[in-house]
């Protein structure tokens, strides 16, 4: 069985190990694959595995070897799913192995907006602290009593809605099938409308699909409450960048964190790298060591029950 690692230098810069995957046959790591060698990389390998090197139709059709895709994430939006199934190839991704990591992230970006910690710290460094034993430069804002809208009411959207209540927030969540509510109150399931109308923050945990794609659009903004709070660690494209940042512009989005953009690395022309009450992190929300490590481990389980006949976590209805 031959196992290739199209790219493992971001998962894995040599601070975790590689030996969960390597148990499973011959193993073959590349740092990163740009396009246009996927395919000889591929050649003679029965699993690819991928964090972010994309599986399109175009690419699919050249790899005739290939009998399993292996995604290191839990979004799986760079693969070709669909063209994947037409060609029996089941495709795995990793479930849950991060889930508080992104929860804390979201909710380090919303308080980072509510409290400009790190604005406040470097005006009191450059001085800008005398003559009176209080200032700020923004109002700070206090969540008890407001609404939290989650769209995307999963493993990571429940715990950042779980971590809304206990800041004293009512909680809207939205998701495809609304079922399981949690205990707390006050919570409900509601609309994406509904939640445009009624919440002061909005965080994003749904998967990039054609469905849920530039959701935060005009149309979505113009809806919302003045000054609201957007929060996406869930996938760039999700957002109207241009949208959203003409929103920033006016006003009428109060503040927007976000780890992730439509385009990864940014060009310098993203209209979110010059918007004001904006916060952007470099994708890492989910890069604990133990997360990164969780993902192998799991990634290695995904092979090993797809070797066994047994396979788990396929997102495209391939079984076999
Ligand atoms: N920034 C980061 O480092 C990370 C980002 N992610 C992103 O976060 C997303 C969520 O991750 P999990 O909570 O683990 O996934 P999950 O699969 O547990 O939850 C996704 C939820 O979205 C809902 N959903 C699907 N389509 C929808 C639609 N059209 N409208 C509303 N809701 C919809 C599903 O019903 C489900 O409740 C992933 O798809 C991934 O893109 C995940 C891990 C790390
Ligand atoms: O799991 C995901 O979907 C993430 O976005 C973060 O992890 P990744 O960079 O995709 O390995």
């Amino acid at each position: 069985m031959k196992i290739v690692v199209l790219d493992g230098d971001v998962i894995n810069p040599g601070d975790i190990s590689w030996a969960p995957l390597e148990k499973l046959g011959e193993v073959v790591i590349h740092g990163h694959t740009p396009e246009d060698m996927i395919a000889a990389r591929a050649a003679g390998a029965d699993v690819l595995v991928t964090n972010k090197v994309p599986l399109r139709a175009a690419t699919l059709s050249r790899l005739p070897d290939l009998r399993m895709v292996a995604v290191l994430a839990t979004g799986y939006d760079i693969i070709d799913t669909a063209d994947a199934a037409a060609r029996g190839i089941p495709v795995c991704n990793v479930v849950a192995y991060g889930v508080d990591d992104v929860a804390q992230h979201a909710w380090a970006l919303l308080l980072e907006l509510c409290r400009r910690t790190s604005e406040h710290t470097a005006s009191v460094r450059a001085g800008e602290w005398k003559d009176t034993w209080c200032y700020w430069k923004t109002t700070p804002v206090c969540l008890r009593g407001r609404t939290l809208g989650v769209i995307g009411f999963g493993s990571i959207g429940r715990r950042v809605g779980e971590l809304g209540h206990a800041f004293g927030m009512s909680v809207l969540a939205n998701c495809r099938t609304p079922r399981n509510p949690p205990s707390y109150s006050p919570f409900a399931f509601a609309s994406t409308d509904q939640i445009f109308q009624q919440a002061d923050v909005i965080s994003l945990h749904c998967p990039l699909t054609d469905a849920t794609r530039a959701i935060i659009n005009a149309r979505a903004l113009a809806r919302m409450k003045p000054g609201a709070i957007l929060i996406n660690t869930a996938r760039g494209p999700l957002l109207d960048e241009a949208a959203v940042a003409e929103a920033l512009r006016s006003g009428a989005l109060g503040g927007l964190g976000v780890d992730v953009l439509a385009k990864e690395p940014p060009t310098a022309d993203n209209p979110l790298l010059h918007t004001p009450n904006t916060l952007i992190t470099p994708h890492m929300a989910w890069a604990t060591a133990r997360s990164r490590q969780n993902i192998i481990n799991l990634t290695a389980e995904n092979i090993l029950r797809w070797q066994q006949g047994t396979p788990v976590n396929v997102v495209n209805g391939v079984k076999d």
